[in-house]
């Protein structure tokens, strides 16, 4: 088994403090959700964690769970074994790639750039487009599908990266119900194969039933562990500024 290691990791963005002090283990074979609301640092942890921005004080290690943290080495450096899918605002839509390059993207860092994507490569990529179900879409540019269709894609990509860690932004934010049952179905998939998957998500309605393991972020992490853990009143008050009922019937 595998461990990601969080240890005092603080970002301040310019005048804003975005994430102060989070301290968390989280490990391999599990869908963990990460909720919080708007501004509570989600995005920024999941960009901190990859070395995407610069973080103030702390480190991120990734390695063997039986070993203690300080044999794990940085996840900066086993890049490669990560995927990240960020918040579909923030990818240019107008690029003029279709569905098939796209998911060989995925494949680059296991072939190297400007090299020959080999046969294996090729059959892992149309194995990851078939296994979101738009085998049939490897000809369309991207930005002429639906949210839902282009999250799918994106999930391909990050398949066919055969990481270990994969990192999802808002994957569920504009896709319709038949996609989040396959985003989710991949999701419970990978972490039943002993993969870690981070799910940045904003909807703490039924679907958080599907999350192993649940993060809480405001700033400060709230709480993270099993539902039943993280879903009091206390800490929905400390997260949303309000106890919501509803909360603690879903977990
Ligand atoms: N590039 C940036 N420059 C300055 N401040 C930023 C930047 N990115 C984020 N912030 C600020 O940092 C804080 C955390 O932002 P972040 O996007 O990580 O939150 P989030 O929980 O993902 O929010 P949301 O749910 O709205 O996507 C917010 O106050 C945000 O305004």
């Amino acid at each position: 088994m595998t461990r990601l290691t969080i240890d005092h990791l603080t970002v301040n963005y310019r005048d804003t403090q975005a994430l102060r002090n989070i301290n968390l283990t989280l490990e391999s074979g599990q869908l963990v959700g990460i909720f919080g609301p708007n501004g509570a640092g989600k995005s920024t942890f999941i960009k901190a964690a990859l070395g995407l921005i610069p973080t103030v004080t702390g480190r991120v290690l990734w390695g063997d769970s039986s070993s203690d943290a300080s044999g794990n080495r940085p996840l900066t450096h086993q890049l490669d074994r990560v995927a990240y899918v960020p918040q579909r605002s923030q990818i240019d839509w107008s690029f003029p790639a279709t569905v098939w390059d796209v998911v060989m993207m995925g494949r680059t860092q296991k072939t190297g750039w400007f090299q020959r994507y080999s046969a294996v490569s090729r059959r892992i990529a149309a194995a990851a487009l078939e296994r979101v179900g738009m085998a049939a879409y490897g000809d369309r540019r991207i930005g002429s599908l639906s949210g839902g269709q282009q999250q799918r894609v994106f999930l391909a990509r990050a398949l066919a990266q055969e990481a270990d860690l994969f990192c999802f932004d808002e994957p569920f934010v504009g896709v319709d119900q038949t996609t989040e049952a396959v985003l989710f179905r991949i999701f419970g998939e990978l972490a039943a194969d002993s993969k870690l998957v981070l799910v940045v998500n904003h909807d703490l309605g039924e679907s958080i039933a599907n999350f192993d393991q649940l993060v809480l972020l405001n700033r400060d992490l709230i709480a993270a562990g099993p539902r039943s853990h993280v879903l009091t009143p206390e800490n929905m008050r400390r997260a949303y500024g309000t106890s919501v009922q509803f909360f603690s019937q879903a977990a």
